[in-house]
């Protein structure tokens, strides 16, 4: 552009040709500039990436009614910490892996289940909402598992003043299916305590180099949130009598089982730290468990009698729709059926009531419900020996 002697802007008018270049080279300008400013705007959020301290990850031990959370950091202490807006607080069971900021304040991340071994190992459940009310017949067992364990977990005071020191471990025998993890969740209820299951088996099977690891652990978290209830599922596994050490699998499941009778010899029988131990296997068992300050008191968890089999049969039954229905009859039927075969039974009643277009469960569905489990029973005894 060129300006005359008077100021004024003299150049002609651009003809069509070059304003229509004019505008085109905007066009491909203004696009550059957003195209680049997109680059700039990622390239600024992967540095903020990388220079972003990394988050913390933490077990979540307890939500609280207040809306935080006690959380158990890898390295460090317990901490409460606040729950961001954007957490799912469904999901945030104890156990559940979280990721803290990077302050360790607070929870802003569920993490995918990571397959780390000490979350996936135990089962915590903060006072099972089930009671003895839900186990049916066994009223010997239960008094005297919750003289032995109940008991001295609320009242240690009354042990102490007596001087009788109270086994620190129990063991539960008895065929699969009787009842036996149940009675132990249903003691955790009702004493208020937390209920950490683990199964030994899946130390011998799925957390191999794990398992004195996982016990250590296991007996530390119960002291964190005592009273608790260590129940150890299927303990033949890791308390067998060996006959050899020779494999590198021997050798670990006998370190599993030092380490559980390291963490028993351990412990104060009053501080608030049961083990109950479940086996369906009590011959197999090394006697070295059954040592008196282990696991000293054995109680039998049998197959029901008739009247105990009437009990479970009401417990399942209590939020159905019955019809004429003899359940003494059926208790008599069901001779040898566990309490999980006897729950079984009430289940399938119930679907021989929906097949039948029926909104009630009468008698004729009940009979059929038992023959059905019972042959379910007897082909599993052909394969496997054994029933459910
Ligand atoms: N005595 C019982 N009263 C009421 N329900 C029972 C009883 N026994 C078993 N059941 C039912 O069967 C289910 C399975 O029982 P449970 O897991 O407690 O048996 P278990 O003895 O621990 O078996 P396993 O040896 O196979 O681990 C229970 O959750 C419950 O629904």
């Amino acid at each position: 552009m060129s300006l005359s002697e008077s100021g004024k802007n003299t150049r002609e008018k651009p003809d069509d040709d070059e304003l229509s270049l004019l505008r085109e080279k905007v066009r491909y300008l203004t696009q550059l500039n957003m195209n680049l400013e997109k680059d700039l705007e990622f390239y600024k959020q992967e540095l903020n990436k990388l220079l972003e301290p990394p988050y913390i990850e933490a077990m979540v031990l307890e939500v609280l009614s207040d809306g935080r959370a006690v959380v158990k950091s890898s390295t460090g202490p317990n901490l409460v910490v606040r729950i961001a807006s954007n957490v799912d607080i469904d999901k945030l069971r104890p156990g559940a892996s979280v990721a803290l900021n990077n302050k360790g304040s607070t929870i802003v991340e569920v993490l995918p289940s990571i397959h780390d071994p000490l979350v996936e190992a135990m089962e915590i459940e903060e006072r099972p909402s089930i009671t003895f009310k839900d186990v049916g017949g066994l009223e010997e067992q239960i008094r005297e598992i919750y003289e032995v364990v109940g008991l001295p977990l609320i009242k240690p005071q009354l042990f102490d003043e007596i001087g009788v020191e109270p086994p620190k471990g129990v063991l539960l025998y008895g065929p699969p299916g009787t009842g036996k993890t149940l009675v132990a969740r249903a003691l955790a209820g009702e004493v208020k305590a937390t209920f950490i299951r683990v199964v030994a088996s899946q130390f011998v099977n799925k957390f191999i180099g794990e398992g004195a690891r996982i016990v250590r652990e296991v007996f530390r978290l119960a002291k964190e949130k005592k009273p608790s209830i260590i129940f150890i599922d299927e303990i033949d596994a890791i308390g067998s009598r060996r006959v050899d050490m020779g494999t590198s699998g021997d050798r670990e499941v006998q370190r599993t089982m030092l380490q559980l009778l390291a963490e028993m010899d351990g412990f104060d029988p009053l501080e608030g730290v049961k083990v109950v131990a479940a086996t369906n296997r009590i011959d197999l068992l090394d006697p070295a468990l059954l040592r008196p300050g282990r696991f000293d008191r054995i109680i039998e968890i049998p197959l029901p009698d008739k009247k105990g089999r009437l009990e479970i049969l009401k417990i399942h039954t209590r939020n159905m729709k019955l019809k004429d229905v003899d359940l003494e009859e059926i208790a008599s039927m069901t001779e040898g059926f566990s309490g999980a075969e006897l729950k079984a039974v009430a289940t399938e009643a119930g679907f021989f009531a929906i097949r039948d277009g029926k909104n009630y469960v009468s008698q004729e569905h009940f009979i059929k419900a038992v023959d059905k489990v019972r042959n379910r029973m007897e082909k599993r005894k052909q394969i496997f020996g054994t029933h459910i």
